[in-house]
């Protein structure tokens, strides 16, 4: 990997970094075909994609007891921490629920917004190469904070299944539990089959494949947004420390071949140093071939700009999934970027903090996602229904306009609705 300058970037590689697509469009047709089969033969599809795909034969889809069982058999001190970080997570969601509420803005005119859950939803929680019981409390956690009757979570099954995600989804609060993965997964919560449920909304992360069976059946079920394969982008000043850079494009590199990392300096020996530690830190650790696929990505890479300013336009275009900012003015940086799904601040605040335990939700929008939505959080589960009240005088204030303007659509019985109000029984 070489450092490049921002100011050198033609337009084929300013469309690589800023219209990325981590291999998603890739597997498109892959999964419109996995979706398509299992829409039409439901759990014999789901069977024959989990041989082919995840090498398991699986019996039963339905694992909810097995989830029931993990949570009182994982061990002692891993239980303890899920706890500790579903807590955490418990609590800043929490603090997100919003109330229903109505005011009078003028005389007679009272309006208002109430908040009700969402009745069923599916949880996809990955676990392809990894296991992620952190990514059962991001999905189910908000979903029970805000109130979901129905709480259904899909994961990818193994010959021998993961305890402490079983353990994770159990202690969440999920409501049923099917060892599926994939676009296949998706399908199934959107559609249906013998044994899954359908449910009204699909959310959650994964990589390539997931991601494409969330763009295929939104419109038919509702989805969160697109959290595809991890992405960092770190914006550091001369000050930052290297080693911290490094680890933290190395850490999400680890996720998928098709993660994408980036640092962004105004400092050249610092960008220099950043390559270097990167190099060094990438050799160090066990899934160094899938790191070093993520750091040759179109979208990887170590950047040299000109200015802070330069450097904070280059930020606000990429529109990360996480942004780490090392910086002695931090704060004056974040005024200026919009464009990011979580934001990390100062020398002492990893990503992976946020990743399993501080308490922020970790499935964020990718591939230039931010720009228009924000991370998973209790809204996601939630719909608003207005509500209003007209007094008698309340109405009549409003009679001219609504008359004028029902009448400038052509819609006469519109006007007439108000009308009849005023007329002599
Ligand atoms: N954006 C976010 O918020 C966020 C959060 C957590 C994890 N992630 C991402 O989730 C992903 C986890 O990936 P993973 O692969 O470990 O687990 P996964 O559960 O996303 O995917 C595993 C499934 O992929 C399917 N699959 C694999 N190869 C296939 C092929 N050739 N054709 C069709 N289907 C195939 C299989 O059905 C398997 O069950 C990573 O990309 C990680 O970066 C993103
Ligand atoms: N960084 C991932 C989101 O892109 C979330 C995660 C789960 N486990 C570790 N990390
Ligand atoms: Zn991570």
């Amino acid at each position: 990997m070489n450092v490049r300058r921002v100011a050198d970037l033609g337009p084929a590689d300013r469309r690589a970094l800023f219209e990325r697509d981590a291999g998603v469009d890739a597997a498109s047709e892959t999964a419109r075909d996995i979706v398509e089969r299992v829409r039409t033969e439901g759990d014999v599809a789901l069977r024959e994609y989990t041989s082919e795909f995840d090498g398991v034969e699986v019996g039963n889809l339905d694992i909810t007891d097995e989830a029931e069982r993990a949570a009182e058999t994982v061990d002692p001190d891993l239980r303890d921490h899920i706890e500790t970080a579903a807590a955490n997570v418990r609590e800043f969601h929490e603090a997100q629920l919003p109330d229903d509420w109505r005011r009078e803005f003028s005389p007679g005119r009272e309006l208002g917004r109430r908040f009700r859950p969402i009745e069923r939803v599916g949880v996809y929680v990955p676990g392809g190469a990894a296991a992620y019981p952190s990514s059962a409390l991001m999905g189910v956690v908000p979903a029970v904070v805000a109130g979901v009757e129905h709480v259904a979570v899909v994961t990818p099954p193994a010959e021998e299944l993961n305890d402490a995600t079983l353990a994770a989804i159990n202690l969440a609060g999920a409501d049923a539990v099917y060892q599926v993965g994939g676009a296949q997964a998706i399908a199934a919560l959107a559609y249906g089959t013998e044994t899954v449920s359908s449910v009204e909304k699909v959310v959650g992360p994964g990589n390539r494949f997931v991601t494409a069976a969330k763009a295929e059946v939104r419109g038919d079920v509702a989805i969160d947004f697109l959290a595809g394969p991890s992405e960092v982008l770190v914006l550091a000043d001369g000050d930052a420390n290297p080693r911290y850079v490094a680890a933290e494009l190395v850490a999400q590199a680890e996720h998928d071949a098709n993660a994408s990392v980036v640092a962004v300096t105004d400092d050249e020996d610092l960008a220099e140093a950043v390559r270097e530690e990167v190099d060094r830190q990438a050799g160090e650790r066990e899934r160094s071939d899938v790191v070093r696929e993520a750091l040759s990505n179109e979208a990887s890479g170590v950047f040299h700009a000109r200015s802070m300013p330069e450097a904070v336009l280059f930020a606000e275009e990429y529109a990360a999934e996480h942004l780490v900012v090392l910086a002695d003015d931090d704060e004056a940086l974040l005024d200026r970027i919009s464009n990011a799904g979580s934001v990390f601040l100062g020398p002492h605040t990893p990503v992976a903090a946020g990743d399993y335990a501080s308490g922020t939700n970790h499935v964020l929008p990718t591939n230039g996602g931010a720009r228009v939505f924000g991370g998973l959080s209790v809204e996601t589960f939630l719909r608003s229904t207005t509500v209003q009240r007209l007094s008698e005088s309340g109405l009549a204030d409003l009679r001219n306009t609504v008359t004028t303007l029902a009448r400038a659509e052509g819609l006469e019985a519109h006007a007439a609705s108000v009308e009849v109000r005023f007329e002599e029984e």
